[in-house]
């Protein structure tokens, strides 16, 4: 109760308005500038929670284990968006089935996917090159959100369950139709078409493993594992369909949007776009052309500027906006630095009744100055190249010290995919186009639906949508 916070106006709703209606992560940013790095608001009817942002709290919350567990609100929607699966288990039961999914997402498997994603994205190139071309001004305004909603469930198919969605194509499937503008969808129609869709694809896998020819995807390895069980730890049918719409649900609109917003800044900032640009060719150039003609996943580590430009985009659009924990018993959360209660007291560490509800702010987190520099409230991938991010000691998060793919039992399984898929549309966009600004671009909003989406303001009843101007690269 000391813990200092904004007064709220409203008993039935508190705080919830700002925290969900505001431009996503908005309000956190605000409340941490005036109140500090942990904040108590009210939620609904005069309940109260707090709001995270203290790197030793954050990491102490996401990685004790199952001490803090996600918040049953947030469990529940993971079970309407996706059944009794990963997103969904708790305790004992998601250890069980995390430990079956982590073979599909090892380093070594993520470098299989990345021909699959070059494929996609080329494929969606080639489409856009056709209709450039056949403009008198040779540019196009392409609508990113829709075209990188096809491409990127192209690649979750044919990556995760050698399924091809045929989107880009534009083939009629009821799967990729359930699953593309998922956040404006009701939950239960699409629910009904994964379930089919992934019992075939059960049965499918099974067969291909009994005759001794498995396929190479993340489906494939979480089927094989299962089938490894004893009869006491395997996971059940319902629990294996659940698994296919968490990888669906999980890795989707999140991919989507997270290559959306690295098109948005590389729009507005054309000198990073001619470097990275330059970056590519270059490393193109010294491919040896014994080798294959692709870009491997170690080539692509390899990138400065790329990679640097992956940590800013993740950094600065954490599409998953909030994480919601309660506390699974009492305990007593550590501060990196006091703070100064309401009452003038001076508190080291937070001691938290069970039943506590907290909220960690990723985009609140990724902007701490004593990470990321002075200036982390701006874009500007040349901090990762320049060494100003503090890296040194590991605060518990899989990638580059951000909060955006959470950390501990819980973070992102597929936070490898995410950023290898996110490496290779860059590539692919770069190599094959120069992306420039629209005057829409000038109201565009980040808006809190599933995912941190982009809209325009003064447009938001057309739902999502980022346009860019699009024009071919002189030679590549
Ligand atoms: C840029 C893209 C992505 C971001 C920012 C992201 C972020 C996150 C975050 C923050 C969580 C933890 C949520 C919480 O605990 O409240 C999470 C969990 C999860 N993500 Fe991702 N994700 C991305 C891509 C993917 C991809 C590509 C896949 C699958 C192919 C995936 C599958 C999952 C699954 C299954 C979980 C649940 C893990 C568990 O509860 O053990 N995500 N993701």
């Amino acid at each position: 109760r000391e813990i200092p916070g904004p007064k709220s106006k409203s008993f039935v709703l508190g705080h919830l308005r700002e925290l969900l209606q505001q431009p996503a992560g908005l309000a956190e940013i605000e409340w941490q500038r005036v109140y500090g790095d942990v904040i108590r608001i009210q939620t609904t009817f005069g309940s109260e929670q707090l709001v995270v942002i203290d790197p030793k709290a954050v990491q102490h919350i996401l990685c004790s284990g199952y001490k803090w567990r996600r918040s049953p609100v947030r469990r529940e929607m993971g079970r309407l968006s996706s059944g009794k699966g990963l997103a969904w288990a708790d305790g004992e039961t998601h250890k069980r089935h995390r430990k079956l999914m982590t073979p599909g997402f090892r380093a070594s498997e993520t470098e299989h996917f990345v021909p699959v994603f070059f494929a996609c994205a080329e494929a969606m190139s080639t489409d856009w090159k056709k209709s450039i071309l056949s403009t008198d001004e040779q540019s196009h305004v392409f609508d990113f959100t829709r075209f990188l909603s096809h491409a990127t469930l192209d690649a979750i198919g044919l990556a995760a369950l050698n399924y091809d969605f045929g989107s880009i194509k534009n083939h009629e499937n009821e799967l990729a139709k359930a699953y593309e503008g998922l956040t404006l969808k009701p939950l239960h129609d699409v629910a009904q078409v994964g379930n089919r869709v992934a019992h075939q694809l059960i049965a499918q896998k099974i067969e291909e493993i009994q005759n001794g020819a498995p396929h190479n995807d993340i489906y494939t390895s979480l089927v094989q594992a299962n089938l490894q069980e004893s009869s006491k730890t395997r996971l059940s049918d319902e629990e294996l369909v659940a698994q296919l719409r968490n990888l669906l649900f999980g890795g989707h609109e999140t991919t989507t949007n997270t290559i959306c917003w690295a098109a948005y800044e590389l729009a507005r900032n054309p000198d990073l776009q001619a470097r990275l640009r330059a970056e590519i060719k270059s490393t193109w150039k010294r491919e040896d052309r014994r080798e294959s003609d692709e870009f491997t996943l170690k080539k692509l580590e390899s990138m400065p500027l790329l990679n640097a430009m992956c940590k800013e985009t993740l950094r600065c659009y954490p599409v998953a906006i909030h994480l919601f924990r309660t506390a699974n018993e009492d305990d007593v959360i550590p501060l990196s630095k006091p703070i100064i209660g309401t009452t003038g007291r001076t508190m080291m560490e937070i001691p938290v009744p069970r039943g506590t509800n907290i909220v960690v702010s990723p985009s609140a987190y990724n902007r701490n100055p004593a990470i990321f520099g002075k200036d982390a409230s701006e874009f500007n991938p040349d901090r990762w190249i320049e060494g100003r991010v503090k890296t040194e000691d590991s605060l518990g998060m899989p990638y580059a010290n951000l909060a955006s793919f959470a950390a501990g039992s819980r973070s992102c399984i597929g936070w490898r995919f995410a950023v290898a898929e996110l490496q290779v549309f860059i590539v692919v966009l770069l190599r094959n186009f120069i992306i420039e600004s629209t005057p829409k671009l000038a109201n565009i909003r980040r808006e809190s639906a599933l995912a941190m989406i982009p809209l325009i303001e003064g447009e938001l009843e057309k739902g999502t949508q980022l346009p860019l101007r699009v024009r071919l690269v002189a030679s590549k």
